[in-house]
């Protein structure tokens, strides 16, 4: 469950008057979610989401998210837009936390995802590169390859608690995508973390994209690799082409692949199974027993990341090559 803090009723009630919102009339902590603590707030204008951050989020990075949010909401991406108090200011502090107030989203998402959703994330997906194109602040991936290393030294000497040989497949693995990570494709603002619990649809529609907390700058293609990973693997752990063909064709129907991010697809999608794998394997092993939130298995990230390495090539996902009559 992702609260963390507890709020009391006069606390909300004394932030609310800062903004033109009307009283408060309800107030229900949000079970889902895994960094922040979240409320459905019911008051006299509507729904809002209440969101306390939590000390694994940096303050230093909330203007880059909050402006996120804003610039692409004006650039017609249907995702939370940070409310204003009457200072203009869309950060405020409640219970001794950061915390802001968005807009509600109307739209559930899809527990067991089908082939309609794949293709329908893959042309959100392109949609959200191009606009995020313009937006002023920078933030640069901390959870690229450059900060796998770090990670995996935290949990590294209770790596094979989990799995027997887990930590010397990490390392091999590590060491891959150390000497084979592309440099210069096309890169821009990416989601990071665009998986189906942050992805809402209505009546079969893609209606609404949340969370930007792993928001960054990093290769436009590695979005697209974590939403092959997130989106199109089955439950017992195949990869599903034809999900994986829909979200391709649906990306590139917006946005046109090079050919660069096309070869590099194989060893971007392997670099992204590690990067869930290694914060999984961290959760799992440091969340202290009885903690409230529910750790996510980080093997599921292992069986995938086997997976891509038997992948020669982007034909592997689906995305039928030029010349090759794949
Ligand atoms: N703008 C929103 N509109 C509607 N529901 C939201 C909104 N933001 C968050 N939620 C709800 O809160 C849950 C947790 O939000 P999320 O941003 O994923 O949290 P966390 O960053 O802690 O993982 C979501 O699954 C969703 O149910
Ligand atoms: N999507 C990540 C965990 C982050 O959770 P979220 O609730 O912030 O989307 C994973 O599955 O490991």
């Amino acid at each position: 469950m992702a609260v963390y803090t507890d709020v009391s009723d006069e606390e909300l009630s004394d932030f609310l008057t800062r903004y033109d919102i009307g009283a408060l009339v309800s107030c229900k902590g949000i079970a889902e979610g895994v960094e922040n603590s979240n409320f459905l707030l019911g008051t006299e204008a509507g729904r809002f989401i209440l969101t306390l951050y939590e000390k694994r989020v940096d303050e230093a990075d909330l203007p880059f998210f909050l402006g996120l949010m804003d610039h692409l909401a004006g650039r017609g991406i249907n995702c939370p837009e940070p409310i204003r108090d009457r200072d203009g200011r869309a950060l405020g502090r409640l219970a001794g936390r950061p915390a802001t107030i968005v807009s509600f989203l109307d739209g559930m998402w899809v527990k067991r995802p089908e082939v309609s959703h794949c293709g329908q994330v893959g042309e959100a997906l392109a949609r959200l590169h191009q606009a995020g194109e313009g937006f002023a602040i920078r933030r640069r991936n901390g959870l690229g390859p450059d900060g796998w290393p770090p990670l995996y030294a935290g949990s590294a000497d209770r790596a094979d608690e989990v799995l027997a040989g887990l930590g010397g497949e990490i390392e091999t693995e590590l060491a891959f995508v150390a000497a084979h990570w592309p440099k210069g494709l096309p890169d821009g603002v990416i989601h990071a973390d665009l998986f189906p619990d942050n992805v809402f649809f209505l009546k079969g529609q893609l209606s609404g994209l949340i969370d930007f907390y792993f928001a960054c700058n990093d290769f436009l293609a590695y979005d697209l690799a974590i939403c092959l990973n997130a989106w199109c693997f089955e439950p017992d752990g195949a990869f599903n082409i034809t999900k994986g063909r829909a979200m391709l064709t649906g990306y590139a129907a917006g946005r046109p692949l090079t050919d660069a991010e096309i070869e590099a697809l194989p060893v971007l999608c392997r670099g992204s199974a590690l990067r869930f794998l290694l914060t999984r394997l961290y959760d799992w092993l440091m969340t202290p027993p009885g903690a409230l939130v529910r750790k996510k298995d980080p093997l599921e990230y292992y069986r995938k990341l086997r997976f891509h390495r038997t992948a020669a090539t982007a034909t592997a996902y689906g995305l039928e090559l030029a010349g090759t009559g794949a």
